[in-house]
């Protein structure tokens, strides 16, 4: 799925897709913006949903919003990597942008539900990393919907009842951040990013730059 760009040390590498989950409100999207502020070569994936525009989101920046028959359109067309329908409304990967960042060499950055990881993942589990976060307690997370005032009671209700269902799936994810607090998640999330970005079967540039260490020795 992916074509190689080049790590800080020169060697190429593929490009990966590094997936955040969690509970609504546990924190992906205060974790994704501080990731794309502070790491370099990582690109944000724009979802489309059909859900509406919060105070303060900036359409084609937070999410491309479209109706339900565009969104339809979409999917007709095989214009979405994954799509699944959460808290009732459509949510969908644009598939051109992530194609064009990882041939550029980027690593792409999503911020997508469990069903929307699954689909990522059956489609090229080797450039999937995964990470599901999660809340220190229930009642920091129904402060944090709260504090974050976008949404109203009912929903916030809703999606109270809706994070356990959404937490179920924590064992399907390769690492377990819990956010207690925001700089020592954001460390965390940094440190598997880096690690993983020098795993050496993604590092297809190694085998080259091996043997010309090896013919330098020898010659
Ligand atoms: N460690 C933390 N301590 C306190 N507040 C936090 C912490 N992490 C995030 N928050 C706050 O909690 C609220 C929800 O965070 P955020 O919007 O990042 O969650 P989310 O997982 O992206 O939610 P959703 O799935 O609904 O988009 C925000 O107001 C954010 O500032
Ligand atoms: N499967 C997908 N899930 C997505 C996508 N974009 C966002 N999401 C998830 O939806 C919920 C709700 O998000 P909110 O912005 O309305 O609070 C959250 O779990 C997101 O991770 C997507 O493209 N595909």
């Amino acid at each position: 799925m992916t074509t190689g760009g080049h790590g800080t040390d020169g060697v190429e590498r593929r490009g990966l897709m590094f997936v955040l989950s969690s509970p609504s409100g546990a924190g992906k999207t205060t974790l994704s913006r501080l990731l794309i502020e502070r790491m370099p070569g990582l690109k944000m994936s724009v979802s489309a949903t059909t859900r509406a525009m919060r105070p303060g989101e900036v359409n084609g920046k937070d999410y491309t919003f479209v109706d339900k028959t565009t969104f339809d359109a979409m999917v007709k067309a095989d214009e979405l990597l994954e799509w699944a329908t959460v808290f009732d409304n459509s949510y969908g990967t644009p598939r051109g942008p992530v194609d064009a960042a990882l041939s550029a060499g980027q690593d792409v950055l999503f911020d997508i539900d469990w069903q929307g990881t699954q689909q990522l993942k059956q489609k090229a589990r080797a450039d999937v990393v995964s990470v599901f976060i999660l809340p220190p307690s229930a009642a920091d997370l129904e402060k944090r919907l709260h504090s974050r005032a976008q949404d109203s009671d009912e929903v916030i209700r809703k999606r109270m009842s809706r994070a356990s269902d959404e937490m179920s799936h924590w064992a399907e994810y390769d690492y377990i951040v819990i956010n207690h607090d925001v700089d020592e998640a954001f460390a965390e999330v940094q440190s598997i990013l880096k690690a993983e970005r020098l795993k050496r079967e993604r590092r297809i540039g190694l085998v080259g730059f091996v043997r010309s260490l090896q013919a330098q020795l020898q010659g």
